[in-house]
């Protein structure tokens, strides 16, 4: 009994120490396991580690590249006039014409205060001095533009903005020896209408350079035979994405791309177009500018995404939404229902021989019902906006330039860029969408050193605009009615058009060595 009695208990015991070694591998077996698990992870992550420091270095290099200061293209140097220029004289010019140049560069181009102070293409100079001397935006981008960097270009309506683009761009071209015709210019305009004035403009400074236009609602075929060739295309966005995929235009040697109207361009309705259009632009030669009246703080980020390293120049403080100090700006608050009997009124005062009024309604029923009624009323008036074909559109502009119909009606179409002479008077019979549209229209007046009147019929349907219109006419020096104040003289936080309130706000040229001047 004693013998079995040991013999289980041996058994007994083989089997705990079996228990106890299985117990000791398997718990070996789970270090090992464990340590082989921790050791991977740890190599893994050491691996992702270097492939996101490999990335950020990518990125970095890239964007360094991005943001590596613009080279001097070799065709501007300060001539010795300018030179000899007393510093005291360029301060006075910057302040008294309150310049603000940020720079990131810090290159401190001086102004060019006389067409004497830059030596351009003599086909160029012969054009433009017949104006007294450069505008302000013209006298402070030039420099910056012939140097080759990329300039954002803020000033007021009328203020000559188009040759502050368009005399580089051509002066450079000139200069060229190149047989090769390939488009190098590339200048976007929002509007038909202001892309036949920016080439008309631009025809006139040379007849060597091939310059054409192309926009919709006319024959595309005409316009693919005209691009052989042209070297300066300006373009409605919807045409030029059409022809560029229909292959009949290549924008890869465009080395001058210009926004003009850029805020308006950069908003949510073109924003795609012109994301399409600059990916068939190189960006590594390109040279890109952007000119405006106004310029807000929403499309700035998008801006930037273009840019490289580029000088903002503005002229008068137009961080602030500013209009045209020469503009007299009268604001009426009036019940929507008034609105005709008070238009009718409006012309009776103001219409006054050869003098032209401008009238804005807001859409495109309205302006051909206002239509009808100033016919009725045996007013000689052009219309134009976007339920007309291209062909009266044209027509009706002609008209109103060459004074056979000294008023027009038209929408918003019009509100950018038109230049056309001896507009005294703009009436808004409906405020536009935006304050920024405001500035616009108005500043169909009191062009190029002009003064005019804009009068404004401003019902409670636009009351949340009332705090920036209230804004626009302080900043004036305007008055401001009682009744607009009643509707609040504040400004609610505009939400961006593409990314709504949840929009942040980037300052792009945070890097820039700010210079103000007034
Ligand atoms: N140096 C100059 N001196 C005087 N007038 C000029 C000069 N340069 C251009 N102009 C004239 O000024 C007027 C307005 O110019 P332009 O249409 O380029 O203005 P803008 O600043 O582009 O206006 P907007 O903001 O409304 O588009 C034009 O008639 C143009 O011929």
């Amino acid at each position: 009994m004693a013998k079995e009695d040991k013999k289980r208990k041996a058994e007994a015991l083989g089997d705990v120490n079996t228990k106890v070694k299985k117990e000791k591998k398997d718990k070996k077996e789970k270090k090992e396991k464990k340590e082989k698990k921790e050791k991977k992870e740890k190599k893994d992550k050491k691996e992702k580690k270097e492939k996101k420091d490999k990335k950020d270095k990518k990125e970095s290099k890239e964007n360094n590249e991005k943001n590596v200061e613009p080279e001097s293209d070799g065709t501007y140097t300060q001539s010795p006039a300018l030179t000899k220029v007393a510093q005291s004289e360029v301060d006075e010019f910057l302040s008294t014409n309150e310049v603000t140049v940020e720079d990131p560069t810090n290159s401190k181009l001086r102004p060019l205060l006389s067409f004497e102070h830059v030596k351009l293409h003599p086909t160029i100079q012969g054009v433009v001095t017949k104006f007294p001397k450069p505008t302000p935006i013209q006298a402070v981008a030039w420099p910056y533009l012939l140097s080759g960097q990329d300039v954002i270009g803020v000033a007021e309506t009328g203020s000559g903005k188009t040759f502050a683009f368009g005399v580089p761009a051509i002066h450079k071209l000139l200069n060229e020896d190149t047989k090769k015709k390939n488009v190098r210019v590339l200048c976007i305009s929002p509007t038909r209408e202001l892309a036949v004035q920016i080439y008309d403009n631009l025809v006139t400074l040379t007849k060597d350079i091939k310059c054409v236009c192309v926009y919709g609602g006319v024959s595309k075929d005409d316009q693919v035979r005209e691009l052989q060739g042209a070297q300066v295309v300006i373009a409605t966005p919807g045409r030029l994405l059409d022809l560029l995929e229909g292959g009949q235009v290549d924008l890869s040697h465009v080395d001058y791309l210009v926004l003009d109207e850029a805020d308006r361009m950069l908003e949510k309705g073109f924003e795609e177009d012109i994301k399409r259009i600059i990916g068939h632009t190189s960006p590594k030669n390109r040279q890109t500018l952007m000119f405006t009246a106004t310029w807000p703080k929403e499309v700035r980020e998008l801006a930037s995404t273009f840019m490289k390293s580029p000088v903002k120049v503005s002229i008068g403080d137009r961080d602030e939404l500013s209009a045209n100090k020469r503009i007299t700006q009268v604001v009426e608050v009036i019940d929507p229902r008034e609105k005709e009997r008070k238009l009718l009124g409006l012309l009776r005062k103001y219409v006054n021989g050869p003098d032209k009024i401008l009238i804005f309604a807001l859409y495109k029923k309205e302006a051909g019902r206002v239509e009808m009624l100033l016919k009725r009323n045996q007013y000689h008036v052009a219309a134009i906006h976007g339920d007309l074909s291209q062909q009266q559109r044209t027509l009706a502009l002609n008209s109103f330039k060459s004074g056979e119909s000294t008023i027009m009606l038209a929408t918003d179409v019009a509100a950018r860029g038109l230049d056309i002479p001896n507009v005294k008077v703009v009436i808004n019979l409906t405020f536009p969408l935006t304050a920024e549209d405001y500035v616009h229209r108005i500043g169909r007046t009191g062009r190029a050193g002009q003064t005019g009147i804009a009068h404004t019929l401003f019902t409670d349907h636009e009351k949340h605009l009332s705090g920036a219109l209230c804004n626009i006419l302080r900043g004036a020096n305007q008055p401001v009615p009682e009744e607009l104040l009643k509707f609040g003289g504040h400004t609610k936080k505009k939400a961006h058009l593409a990314y709504g309130a949840f929009f942040k706000d980037v300052d792009m040229t945070k890097t820039a060595k700010k210079i103000k001047f007034d």
